[in-house]
């Protein structure tokens, strides 16, 4: 598979452009990096590949073909911030059937455990709840993850467990991965190119 997006213009409203002319290509079972100072678009072009927001020139594609409007997305976004990711009146056991089709491996593989399951998200600590948001983005749907500084309210041993558990489980799925951070040590661990978003 092959997440694509040729050409991509983009603004909020009518203010100045983000993103001009951008083209970015990102196959089946590789990890890019995207890095760039705050505020050069990241996070809006990780939305935009992700069918957050859709770009007023170019266009995204799955395999040549426009990204899906209806159904589980194969392109999964997870960002920073789980607490804001996850519906508070939920316990996490219904957080994750939203996910239909998730293997119960993921859950083990990323350290979740089944007591877990039954509390509210506001009695889990940051990478507890991010644990979850990880493993609701892994249905057996997902071909591509777009991590936006995924780890990054997290201490390095939670970042290090998470990180190995999805470079583990892409590795096996062949997922790609577009990685957004502002730490080049983690980009050189993870990557095997960086798009500077700045040049
Ligand atoms: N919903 C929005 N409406 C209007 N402007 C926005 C909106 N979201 C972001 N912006 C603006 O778009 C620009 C790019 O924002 P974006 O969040 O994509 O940058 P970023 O590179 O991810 O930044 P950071 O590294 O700080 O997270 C910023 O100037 C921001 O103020």
């Amino acid at each position: 598979m092959h997440l694509e997006g040729r050409n991509i213009g983009f603004r909020y409203n009518k203010s100045d452009w983000i993103l001009r002319n951008f083209n970015i290509s990102l196959k089946e079972g590789e990890v890019i990096g995207l890095i760039g100072p705050s505020g050069c678009g990241k996070t809006t072009l990780g939305r935009i590949l992700a069918g957050y927001e859709i770009p007023q020139e170019g266009k995204v594609t799955l395999d040549n073909i426009p990204l899906p409007t209806t159904g589980i997305h194969p392109v999964q976004l997870i960002n920073q911030h789980p607490e804001k990711a996850v519906n508070p009146r939920w316990k996490m056991k219904k957080v994750l059937d939203e996910v239909k089709e998730l293997d119960e491996d993921i859950l083990i593989a990323l350290g979740i455990e089944k007591e877990w399951l039954n509390r509210w998200p506001n009695e889990l600590s940051g990478g507890e709840l991010q644990r979850f948001c990880v493993a609701r983005a892994l249905s057996v749907h997902t071909k591509f993850i777009i991590a936006d500084e995924m780890t990054t309210m997290l201490d390095a041993i939670t970042q290090a467990q998470i990180w190995n558990s999805v470079q583990e489980i892409a590795k096996k799925r062949n997922m790609g991965i577009l990685v957004i951070s502002h730490e080049h040590n983690l980009l050189k661990r993870l990557c095997c190119r960086v798009i500077d978003l700045s040049i």
